[in-house]
């Protein structure tokens, strides 16, 4: 059921074959309690339905858009072009690495801009996504800091797991 909220991400995938790549961005998503909605869609295979998609966007409900595809990864840049919404792009490793995508996604022209993440980074985009809709929520950003606190705790304890000295005798 979809929600009247404008507090919705979409996470739009060039291909089904792309979802194992996209996983931490659910992952994250669903820890900070924000919902979302997830579609497959292609800039190339279904042109005119992910131009519908971008421009209803905003009144549908989605306050960023996330295009994770790989190749010649165009779905951030098409979504970009028909949507004053935020577009993240997260390059994905199909080919080559990743770099083509990488290149494809980031390399907007001006006037059209992609936040792009790191090849593969969907942990990163859903987190980028939180922190554009704790600008207006409060208690998004509290679960935000939260996380990040765990995050340090972890470091804390790897380093006691970790820490090593030696002092050389002089
Ligand atoms: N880059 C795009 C777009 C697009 O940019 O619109 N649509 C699909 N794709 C990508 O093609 C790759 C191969 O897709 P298939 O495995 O379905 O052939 C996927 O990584 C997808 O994101």
């Amino acid at each position: 059921m979809q929600t009247t909220q404008k507090n919705r991400v979409a996470v739009l995938l060039g291909s089904e074959h792309d979802a194992p790549l996209v996983e931490g961005a659910f992952t994250v998503l669903q820890e900070l309690d924000i919902p979302f909605e997830a579609h497959i869609l292609s800039a190339h295979r279904s042109n005119e339905a992910a131009i519908r998609f971008a421009e209803k966007a905003a009144e549908e409900g989605y306050a960023v858009l996330i295009a994770a595809a790989g190749k010649a990864a165009h779905l951030a840049g098409v979504l970009a072009s028909r949507s004053l919404l935020p577009v993240i792009g997260i390059p994905l490793s199909a080919s080559l690495g990743g770099m083509d995508a990488l290149l494809s996604t980031v390399q907007m022209p001006n006037g059209y801009p992609v936040a792009t993440v790191a090849i593969d980074g969907a942990a990163n985009a859903a987190l980028l996504a939180a922190q554009i809709l704790a600008l207006g929520d409060e208690n998004l950003s509290f679960r935000i800091q939260e996380r990040r606190k765990a995050m340090a705790e972890k470091v804390a304890q790897a380093d006691e797991r970790f820490h090593r000295s030696f002092t050389p005798n002089r």
